[in-house]
């Protein structure tokens, strides 16, 4: 079997699409413009492209973009004194602070800082508690873009076979815990996990979320299953030229491709799908604080 590719570049213009349409409803019937603020905390060149695009995107849709840019030896307190403000700014909906932070800001205390409601990555440990007791929260970026696209694959994946792995809190265990929200049967696997290769050859969907270049080959991927790679990982690429470098998924594409069903590349995958989710979680949590309908099939 040759898998299906499944362009997460095209699904995130689709969902962009749907979020401008949302936007539009919201300024043209009820006068309200969805607003997110992003707060980068140095100079990593990565979160820059990053913060770049997030801004450059929630224009594009219509919204109203707000960058809060701090040098990389800011004080926990002034970091805390920005979200602060940002929590009281009635025209900001969503607030989202760029990871990784500088190493001497304590990560959890920052996130639980936001107010929850406009928590818009999904971190905050009230969304986390929400998100786990199957109640309405706001849902980690990556991980609903990897199930906005199972399911539009798919149709329902209730009673299917999954296997995430990787057991981090941004991606592994909140991916874990939409799949058994949508009635999967989830097995979480992790560096400590016995006999991986038999766990991931018994699931219908595999999502890998590790961190390690191609560590998923071709022989242990069930026949027609799905593989979601979530994985971004920048390799030296001297046959490209001197100095050249290339992204790698956690799954080996060629070879899992040729068993697989569908499956996402690197790039050009789930990676996309992050910001477009980011921007519908902002509309959705502009409706909810408005009392307003949410934008259907952008939620979990
Ligand atoms: N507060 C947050 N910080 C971080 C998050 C997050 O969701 N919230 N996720 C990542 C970074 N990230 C968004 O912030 C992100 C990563 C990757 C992509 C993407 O489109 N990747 C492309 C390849 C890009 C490249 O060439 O380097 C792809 O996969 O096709 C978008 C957003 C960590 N921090």
């Amino acid at each position: 079997m040759t898998a299906k590719t499944i362009d997460g570049k095209e699904f995130a213009a689709r969902v962009r699409s749907q979020v401008g349409e949302h936007v539009a409803r919201l300024k043209n019937d009820h006068g309200i413009t969805p607003g997110l603020a992003v707060v980068l905390v140095g100079e990593d060149p990565a979160s820059q492209v990053y913060v770049r695009s997030k801004g450059k995107m929630t224009v594009e849709v219509g919204m109203k973009s707000v960058e809060h840019k701090l040098d990389a030896d800011t004080s926990e307190a002034d970091l805390l004194a920005v979200v602060e403000q940002l929590n009281n700014d009635p025209e900001i909906h969503g607030i989202l602070v760029q990871l990784p932070l500088p190493k001497h800001l304590n990560e959890d205390l920052i996130i639980n800082s936001i107010s929850p409601a406009k928590d818009v990555d999904g971190f905050h440990i009230s969304n986390v508690g929400l998100l786990g007791t199957g109640q309405k929260s706001m849902v980690p970026c990556t991980p609903l873009g990897c199930l906005m696209m199972l399911r539009d694959h798919h149709g329902s994946i209730s009673g299917m076979n999954a296997v995430v792995i990787g057991r981090s809190n941004i991606v592994g265990k909140p991916m874990a815990q939409l799949l058994l929200n949508d009635s999967a049967t989830v097995t979480i696997a992790h560096s400590r996990t016995k006999d991986l290769a038999d766990v991931v050859r018994r699931a219908d969907i595999v999502v890998a979320a590790v961190g390690r270049p191609e560590m998923v080959p071709g022989d242990w991927i069930k026949e027609g299953a799905t593989v979601i790679d979530v994985g971004i990982n920048r390799l030296d690429a001297p046959e490209k030229g001197e100095g050249k470098t290339k992204l790698v998924g956690d799954v080996h594409f060629e070879s899992c491709a040729e068993r697989a069903g569908a499956i996402t590349p690197v790039p050009g995958g789930v990676g996309p799908m992050t910001i477009a989710c980011l921007l519908a979680n902002t509309v959705t949590a502009c409706c909810r604080a408005n009392g307003l309908a949410e934008p259907e099939g952008l939620t979990a």
